[in-house]
């Protein structure tokens, strides 16, 4: 089939699209870094663009690091095309998932996910593949959670966003003590000294699997940042979601292993989720 955008694209640097090659579209959501469309790339490959708003990334660093994440290509990971850096606002291709982010498709099918353990543990299993890529690959997400993943037909689902958080201006985002940081998925090496690595990425899975097996529940309920930080460091965990069996929640709470030596890689997670997927048969 056609070459996707990066590989075909005209210019030199293979990670630079052509602007006048997109048709944009319907709008898909929006948030504090701009906006994201739906796009047609020469007029047959659907593609979303995010188009950053100024001030909001550190445009020169992400177009430098986005030489290598157009090379990181695997099944449970959604493509980066490339990007249109020769304008501003700079604008981020990416391969489209027409379903769109995992929490809320987590949340519109609550009602036949319950029942559905197996589907809920193949999402898991396919999130797991997509991150043991990025650990093989000495590469950290520092922002894996349900709202970063991506839901495509037949219930595939993607990874999205690896290694953005990096370039984030925002320091309400980036600083732990900032109110816009993603304290629930945050390890306690993160939270005590920022200190980032695929084991804190493997704490943020385990907290990602409740999420999936709560159908898009916000961990820790209401309860205000400070009182997550306090119970973390304690190491007061999630409780069993109603629709988890104990081997699945077992794996999860491996995930919140206090030492991140204790936890697991993805690739053994991977194998851990394969052999209990098995025994649900
Ligand atoms: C962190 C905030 C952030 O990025 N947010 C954010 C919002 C919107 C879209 C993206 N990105 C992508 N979206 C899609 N598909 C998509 C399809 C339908 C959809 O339905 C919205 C209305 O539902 C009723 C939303 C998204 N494919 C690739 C992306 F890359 C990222």
């Amino acid at each position: 089939d056609r070459p996707a955008p990066a590989t075909a694209g005209l210019s030199h640097d293979k990670w630079e699209i052509d602007p006048s090659e997109l048709v944009l579209m319907e709008e898909l959501g929006s948030g504090q870094f701009g906006v994201v469309r739906r796009a047609k790339w020469r007029g047959y490959m659907d593609t979303a663009v995010k188009m950053m708003k100024e001030g909001t990334m550190s445009e020169d660093d992400f177009i430098e690091e986005a030489k290598v994440m157009t090379k990181l290509q695997h099944a449970n990971l959604v493509q980066l095309y490339g990007v249109c850096s020769k304008h501003r606002p700079i604008y981020i291709v990416t391969e489209y998932m027409r379903h769109g982010s995992l929490l809320n498709y987590l949340r519109r099918h609550e009602a036949n996910l319950t029942c559905n353990i197996g589907l809920l543990l193949d999402m898991c299993i396919q999130v797991c593949k997509g991150m043991a890529y990025l650990e093989k690959h000495n590469y950290i997400h520092r922002d894996l959670a349900a709202r970063n993943c991506l839901v495509g037909s037949e219930n595939i689902v993607k990874v999205a966003d690896f290694g953005l958080a990096r370039y984030v201006l925002d320091d309400q985002y980036t600083s732990s003590g900032g109110t816009k940081f993603p304290i629930k998925w945050a390890a306690p090496e993160v939270l005590n000294y920022t200190r980032f690595s695929s084991k804190s990425d493997v704490w943020a899975y385990g907290v990602l699997m409740w999420e999936i097996f709560s159908c898009g529940k916000m961990p820790y309920g209401r309860l205000k940042n400070t009182e997550v930080v306090e119970r973390v460091q304690r190491g007061i965990i999630l409780e069993k979601p109603k629709a988890c069996v104990k081997e699945i929640y077992d794996i999860m709470c491996n995930c919140w292993a206090q030492s991140p030596e204790e936890r697991p890689s993805f690739r053994a997670l991977k194998e851990e989720l394969h052999i209990v997927s098995q025994g649900l048969i």
